[in-house]
């Protein structure tokens, strides 16, 4: 499909909103005396866990798992489906889940109630982006860095159809007719 890809959200804008994120996270986990561990879910979270933990100064381990329900195109499935596990146990430890983007929810809902099941000490999420409007199920997101209109959304980790992850900005795709 021929599309325009137009900037939504500049890279300062995302350095400067993971910045006050960090320090927000970093408030609240600290000096708890617990294991902390950040679990990114691939792929579209790899970038923001990348600048998100050097902006958390408190220890933790870095683990990521692929929860994966969209296929190439630009809608959800809803069949949530664990395809690579995290590689350590998370029992017991304080468990912050990031995530590029809450859309419908489902994604993140299905991994909440499979990690809480692993019974951490405590379990929490931050997503980048959150589309409120299009959620299906209630999922509670403790940490937002924008809420954005219904939009379809790319770069900073985020594809369509595996392109423009790599872009350092959020931009928003327009389809045009052929
Ligand atoms: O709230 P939802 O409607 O479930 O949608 C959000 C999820 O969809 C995208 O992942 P995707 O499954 O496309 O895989 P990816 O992370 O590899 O891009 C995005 O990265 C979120 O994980
Ligand atoms: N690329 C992309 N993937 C998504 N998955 C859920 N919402 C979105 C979105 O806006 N853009
Ligand atoms: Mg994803």
């Amino acid at each position: 499909m021929k599309h325009t890809v137009e900037v939504m959200i500049p890279a300062a804008e995302i350095k400067a909103r993971i910045e006050a994120l960090g320090r927000q996270i970093t408030e609240h986990y600290r000096g708890r005396g617990n294991e902390m561990v950040l679990v990114g879910l691939l792929r579209g979270s790899f970038m923001f866990m990348a600048d998100l933990c050097r902006e958390v100064h408190v220890p933790h381990e870095v683990d990521f798992m692929t929860a994966s329900s969209y296929g190439s195109g630009m809608s959800s499935t809803r069949d949530v489906k664990i395809l690579k596990d995290l590689d350590e146990d998370i029992r017991g430890k304080d468990i912050l889940i990031v995530e590029d983007i809450i859309d419908s929810g489902n994604t993140l809902s299905k991994v909440r109630e499979i990690l809480s099941l692993r019974e951490p000490k405590s379990l929490a999420i931050c997503t980048l982006l959150d589309k409120p409007s299009r959620r299906e199920v209630n999922v509670n997101v403790e940490y937002v860095g924008f809420s954005i209109p219904d939009e379809f959304v790319v770069g900073y980790g985020i594809d369509y159809a595996q392109n423009y992850r790599h872009l350092p900005y959020i931009g928003k795709v327009t389809l045009l007719d052929e």
